[in-house]
């Protein structure tokens, strides 16, 4: 089997008496989409802030691209190529699509201009922030302000902006949170290519996402994985239906 890109080994975490993560052990594997599932509660955002450096773990480890990685602070984490995105989002409304994107590459690239304005003419980066935009699927939309962005253009601008980051993996926290539809099915496709550029931990409520995109599924609930497997084996396995699908699945 490929080496994970990302590996966590029995990651423990407790506020006070409550075990918010409890043993915890998963791997994401190269041009994999896993899903984290689980009730309100479960734990996955305190799972998702320990992996970016946000939390210390009480024991256990995160290993990123074969590197032990408990030592390293956020900003460490993401320049290994750790990107979260979706929850804090760093997008200026008024500067176009297309600045936006440049201000990020500017950031990856650790580059310091003195003036915005020459530096927003640089092809060092109007080139790669226009490429990112078209993977993202807002190619024509460069010069529209974000501000003026719909909601889910916006979720493809902050894909944009964390492409230019050039993870090695991404951690998406409902990404389907707000979206009609119409905009979830766009996101699905856009997420399903998005793979093949870096592997994908999504955490995702909505259920159609989750079964159209994710090779492999967790389930956390109360702090511990309760399963893991394909699509059919999580829809299949009874102690899921009675944690957490129900009727939904
Ligand atoms: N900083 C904190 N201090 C104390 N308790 C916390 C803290 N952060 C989270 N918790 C608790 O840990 C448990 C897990 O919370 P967490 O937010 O990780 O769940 P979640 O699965 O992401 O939920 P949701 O799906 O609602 O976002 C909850 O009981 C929550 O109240």
């Amino acid at each position: 089997m490929a080496e994970p890109i990302l590996e966590l080994t029995d990651l423990r975490k407790s506020f006070g008496a409550l075990k918010a993560t409890d043993g915890v052990s998963l791997t994401l594997l190269p041009g994999e989409i896993h899903a984290l599932i689980g009730p309100n509660g479960a734990g996955k955002s305190t799972l998702i802030k320990q992996i970016v450096g946000e939390i210390r773990p009480d024991s256990g480890t995160v290993r990123f691209m074969g590197q032990g990685i408990d030592a390293l602070d956020v900003a460490a984490r993401a320049r290994l190529g750790l990107a979260r995105s979706f929850q804090v989002s760093q997008v200026i409304p008024d500067f176009t699509v297309l600045q936006n994107v440049m201000l990020a590459v500017m950031g990856a690239q650790g580059r310091v201009f003195r003036f915005l304005r020459p530096a927003l003419r640089d092809p060092g980066l109007t080139e790669p922030a226009a490429q990112h935009l078209e993977a993202a699927g807002l190619a024509g939309r460069e010069g529209v302000k974000a501000a003026a962005l719909s909601h889910g253009e916006r979720r493809k601008l902050e894909i944009a902006m964390a492409l230019a980051l050039q993870p090695r993996a991404f951690l998406l926290d409902e990404p389907m949170a707000g979206m009609g539809l119409e905009g979830a099915q766009q996101l699905t496709t856009l997420l399903s290519d998005l793979r093949a550029k870096a592997p994908i931990l999504l955490v995702e409520h909505d259920m159609d996402a989750v079964f159209a995109l994710a090779d492999r599924i967790s389930v956390l609930v109360y702090g511990r994985l309760i399963a893991t497997g394909t699509v059919a084996e999580i829809r299949a396995n009874p102690e899921v239906q009675r944690s957490y699908l129900g009727e939904e699945a």
